[in-house]
């Protein structure tokens, strides 16, 4: 069993070292994650190798080799939480444990007393790793996959405590008794399946990347005009389906050209940026802004009337107006759901055609398109209401 726990650490660190080597270096701790099994196995190559190597190499070195494995496991997922390890305090655990193992082995040999040392120790690293994730991790199948390997572990780890406790931890790692046999095929299995943990939540962090390179705007972080579609789809068939309001509005920056030709395109880039910000922080949850082509953005306001959705382009003018550096001025069109038979391309036509308008009216102002328009840019002829901002 000793050597089939060396074999899949062996196995569980190629995946790994392939994954450390070709994953983005954003998905951090992978590395960690490799190098723990590596660990583990040299342990075991130490243990299956006691008949011929001293006490300090097959009991020392292997307990601690064994220790030093978990601890790295834990750093890896302490970096993959975005989350720093302490290896100062950690390191006079590891420094603290090897004299005590020292002491154990050579001046007060006591096996029982070693293994309860050992088990408290790992029981310790377990429970603080367990602890930190139960804190900060995702609420993802792999992290709770984690999460139950080490709560069990460290069950298995209590009870093997507690065999020593009552007399029956026996008096060699190798000895056919049913706690030891229990023991190494937990150890076995931990092995595997924390690897198998971490390469799940590499994984699920990859394909979260992924996916969000795929539906965001790389310059200002909201959706592209895709993912943006799609969302208003979703919406409009939700507002069909529950006849809940629905309302769109087309955001465009004024005389954005003159911010570029002035002050230079990596300005206009961080004005887009800065009105991104601001304009999420004045939208709900379920309210969803993207970009939809160079500086105009589209803005979802999911359950929303007119009314509402006329409060947060007011919101919006407002937010862009507190005289930060990058303060810009914005003319928006407004539309709202009109009834089962609007579509999403009627809508936006609509929006466009208000936002034309409120071009042409002066910039800087929200114009609410209330009828329905028939070709976008000849929108001046739909009635619209108002609402200037300066
Ligand atoms: N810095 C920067 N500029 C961009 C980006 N995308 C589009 N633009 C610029 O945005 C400007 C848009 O100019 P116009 O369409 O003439 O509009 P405008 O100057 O804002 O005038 P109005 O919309 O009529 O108020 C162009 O100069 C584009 O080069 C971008 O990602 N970064």
């Amino acid at each position: 069993m000793i050597a089939m726990a060396g074999f899949m650490s062996a196995i569980m660190a190629v995946v790994l070292l392939f994954m450390r080597r070709h994953y983005p270096p954003s998905i951090r701790g992978v590395g960690a994650w490799a190098v723990a099994p590596l660990l583990w196995l040299a342990s075991t190559v130490l243990f299956g190798a006691r008949d011929f190597i001293p006490a300090w190499l097959s009991l020392v070195l292997a307990n601690q080799l064994l220790v030093l494995g978990s601890l790295v496991y834990y750093m890896g997922t302490r970096h993959f939480l975005g989350q720093s390890f302490d290896w100062r305090f950690w390191g006079w655990v590891m420094a603290g444990s090897t004299t005590v193992f020292v002491v154990l082995t050579y001046w007060f040999p006591n096996y029982g007393l070693r293994v309860g040392f050992f088990t408290v120790l790992m029981g310790c690293i377990y429970t603080a790793q367990l602890r930190f994730m139960l804190r900060h991790g995702e609420h993802s199948f792999p992290v709770r996959l984690v999460q139950v390997v080490l709560a069990l572990h460290t069950l298995i780890l209590a009870v093997r405590l507690f065999s020593i406790l009552i007399g029956k931890g026996g008096s060699d790692l190798m000895e056919p008794s049913l706690f030891q046999t229990l023991y190494i095929g937990a150890y076995v299995l931990m092995v595997l399946m924390l690897s198998i943990g971490a390469v799940l939540m590499a994984t699920d962090r990859l394909r979260t990347e992924l996916e969000h390179l795929a539906t965001h705007d790389s310059l200002t972080n909201t959706l592209n005009r895709r993912a943006l579609l799609a969302h208003c789809e979703e919406e409009l068939e939700r507002a069909q389906r529950y006849g809940h309001g629905l309302s769109i509005m087309m955001v465009d920056l004024d005389n954005f050209k003159a911010v570029n030709d002035t002050r230079g395109h990596q300005h206009g880039d961080a004005v887009l940026v800065h009105f991104a910000d601001c304009t999420r922080q004045v939208l709900r949850r379920a309210d969803r802004l993207g970009r939809y082509g160079g500086e105009e953005f589209l803005v979802l306001l999911p359950d929303s009337d007119a009314d509402a959705a006329m409060a947060v382009a007011q919101r919006i003018h407002a937010t862009l107006a507190t005289g930060h550096a990058l303060d810009c001025q914005v003319s928006i069109g407004l539309t709202s759901w009109t009834g089962a038979h609007d579509t999403l391309d009627a809508m936006l036509s609509r929006a466009d055609a208000a936002l034309y308008r409120a071009k042409h009216e002066g910039r800087n102002r929200t114009v609410v398109a209330s009828e329905p328009v028939q070709t976008p840019r000849a929108a001046q002829a739909g009635s619209a209401q108002t609402v200037a901002c300066d």
